[in-house]
């Protein structure tokens, strides 16, 4: 292995690392973040015991994995607002209002899309 690609290595496993900090910061510090990974750990676990179809596991883990991602964009938001003023402003207010209606809009489909693969599932049941 020659140097130059070791040098061009070092860089991307410090910029996953970065990441992994980033998602532990999140994780550790906001609640949303919390009630994601205990509401996938249930879709998630409901998931195996129905044995959905591979269609519905996509449209699962699309709901989940973008969930997160973007309660970690509206977290960084958040903070780089904090970082940019202490003092209340509108621009503050609806910097982060806006961030967390998209968190909102797509918290509202997870649940329509979970509601639409699980429900028959239950019925089932009964
Ligand atoms: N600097 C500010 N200027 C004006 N309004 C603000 C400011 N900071 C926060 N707000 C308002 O207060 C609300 C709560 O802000 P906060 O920083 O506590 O985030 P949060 O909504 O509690 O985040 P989360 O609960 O997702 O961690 C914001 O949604 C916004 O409406």
């Amino acid at each position: 292995m020659s140097m130059d690609s070791r040098d061009k290595r070092q860089p991307l496993l410090k910029a996953l690392s970065n990441a992994f900090d980033g998602i532990k910061t999140a994780l550790k510090s906001e609640r949303n973040m919390r009630i994601h990974f205990i509401s996938s750990f249930l879709a998630i676990g409901a998931s195996f015991y129905f044995s959905i179809t591979k269609i519905e596991w996509l449209f699962i883990l699309f709901a989940i994995g973008g969930m997160f991602a973007l309660e970690l964009v509206n977290t960084a938001i958040e903070r780089v607002v904090d970082l940019v003023t202490s003092e209340r402003h509108p621009l503050a207010k609806q910097a982060k209002d806006i961030a967390a209606g998209a968190v909102m809009i797509y918290a509202i489909l997870s649940v329509i899309i979970g509601s639409m693969i699980f429900f028959p599932y239950v019925l089932k049941l009964f």
